[in-house]
This record gives C-alpha cells, sequence and structure tokens, in this order.
C-alpha cells in the first residue's frame, strides 16, 4: 500500500539554484527506503517534506500517514526527564501505555543514566536515542529518520536495525539518510542517491561479492568503486572469491 508518494517534487531556498527538482519518490508500507548523497545535497530537505515539516515550492505530496520523524540533530533541551518527556507526549498525543513503552525502547537503546536521565544533560548519541523513542512511541506508518545512526555506539547501531525491522514486519515505510552506501544496504530494501537535486536508484553503484573459506560463505555489499580493494583483503585474508556481481 502507497502510504505516501512525491510526484515532481522541487524545492528552493530563497532565489538561489533548487536543492530539490522534480523528485518523484513512492513509500509503501513494509518497505525501507535509504536516501544517500553529499553533504548538502537536499537529503534533510526531502525528509522533511516526506513528513510534511517543509512544503515543496513545486508539485505535490500526496498522502497522509501517521509519521514519526527524527531530525539529523534532535533538540535536548527541556529539564524533563527522558522518560517524562515521552510519557507527556504520548499523554498529548493519546497514545496508550506511552510511559511503558518509551522506558522499554529506552531500555533496549540503553540510555546513559536509564530512562530516568534528565534530557538537557544527555550528549548527542544519547539525545539522539530519547528522539527515536519519541519517533516510535506511537507505531507509526511512516518512520522517517534522519541520519539515525550518526553518534550512536555500536550496540545502539544493532539495536537501531533491529528497531527498523520491527517496523517494517508490522507493515510501517521507513525512510532513512546515511551517508554511508554500505550502511543504506544492510537496512533498506531500495537505496536512493541524491545529487544536483535529482533522485536516481542507486543499485548499480554497488557489487556483491561472494567469498568462500573452509566451508564458510559470506555475501558482502560493496561501493563499486572499492570491490578491487576489499578482493585484495580477503585473497590475503585466506578466502576464495566466489562471485562478483556488479
Ligand atoms: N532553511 C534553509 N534555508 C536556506 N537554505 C537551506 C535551508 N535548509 C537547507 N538549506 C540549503 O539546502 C541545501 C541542502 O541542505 P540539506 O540539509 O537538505 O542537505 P543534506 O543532504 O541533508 O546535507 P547533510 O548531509 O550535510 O546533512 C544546502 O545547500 C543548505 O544550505
Amino acid at each position: 500500500m502507497t502510504l505516501v508518494r512525491l510526484d515532481r517534487v522541487g524545492k528552493s531556498y530563497g532565489r538561489g539554484r533548487p536543492v530539490l527538482s522534480g523528485v518523484d519518490l513512492e513509500v509503501r508500507g513494509g518497505q525501507v527506503t535509504g536516501l544517500v548523497g553529499t553533504n548538502g545535497s537536499g537529503k534533510s530537505t526531502l525528509l522533511r517534506i516526506l513528513a510534511r515539516i517543509s512544503e515543496p515550492t513545486s508539485g505535490s505530496v500526496v498522502g497522509t500517514p501517521s509519521t514519526g520523524y527524527v531530525p539529523d540533530r534532535f533538540p535536548a533541551s527541556t529539564r524533563m526527564s527522558a522518560v517524562a518527556y515521552l510519557r507527556h507526549l504520548g499523554r498529548i498525543s493519546g497514545v496508550p501505555g506511552a510511559g511503558q513503552r518509551a522506558e522499554a525502547l529506552l531500555e533496549r537503546l540503553a540510555l546513559e543514566g536509564g530512562p530516568g536521565a534528565p534530557i538537557r544533560r544527555l550528549s548527542k548519541g544519547n539525545a539522539q536515542k530519547v528522539g527515536l523513542a519519541q519517533a516510535l512511541l506511537a507505531e507509526p506508518e511512516l518512520l522517517v529518520l534522519d541520519e539515525p545512526w550518526s553518534g550512536l555506539d555500536p550496540a545502539a547501531h544493532g539495536v537501531l536495525g533491529e528497531l527498523i525491522a520491527e517496523a517494517r514486519d508490522r507493515g510501517a515505510g521507513v525512510v532513512f539518510t546515511a551517508h554511508d552506501e554500505r550502511v543504506a544496504r544492510v537496512h533498506a530494501g531500495q537505496v536512493f542517491r541524491l545529487a544536483d537535486g535529482v533522485l536516481r536508484e542507486a543499485a548499480d553503484s554497488v557489487a556483491r561479492v561472494v567469498l568462500c573459506r573452509d566451508g564458510d560463505r559470506k555475501e558482502l555489499a560493496v561501493p563499486s568503486e572499492q570491490v578491487d580493494e576489499v578482493l585484495l583483503d580477503a585473497l590475503r585474508s585466506g578466502w576464495s572469491v566466489r562471485e562478483v556481481r556488479r
């Protein structure tokens, strides 16, 4: 089911060159979409339009799913504790059992200081965890995550991957941005690259490499320009190359 669709979406700030020009994107339930692109290519702009926080200058956005949005930097300014803040948000938006759910999410993400930690004193990565818990609290139909991995430690990386997969499995649509295309490939069923205001499928920029060693087999998604380097490292470590799919 299509949750939201961008039709020929354009966005300009002031009189400068448009940041987005003619972007088409369909987000379906049960689908994870990754967006990659260089700094300033317009990824956050596109996510804000998807989350209906910002309006496009041209084109249209069709669909109004319930949405959880995590900005690239969570504004952690309140004196409240993480759990009290989330419980409060849950109460005003009518989420049943918000307190318990918030506590469970914060514990799962291993918030430093626990669910009772005051938000204002949190580090960037820990504040990001509160932002994630907030977005997930009401189990929205659409989850929009702006660079959700930035600032997270490896354990939280793993939990975030699980949370994205769980959202997908309950039928939510997930759209995230990432700087590392390999990270995007691991978590998304489809990956698009934003460049010069245009969105294109990034599928052909990644190769699948299948390696074998002593009965073990592993399959890697490798950016095309790094294939030679990865193969060389693998051969040096005693792996044999079974297949390279470009
Ligand atoms: N509110 C704004 N007013 C004016 N220009 C803006 C505004 N927001 C973004 N821009 C400009 O739009 C362009 C795209 O910014 P955006 O934040 O969407 O890129 P991004 O791909 O998310 O970048 P990064 O990877 O660095 O987070 C940049 O040139 C930025 O300066």
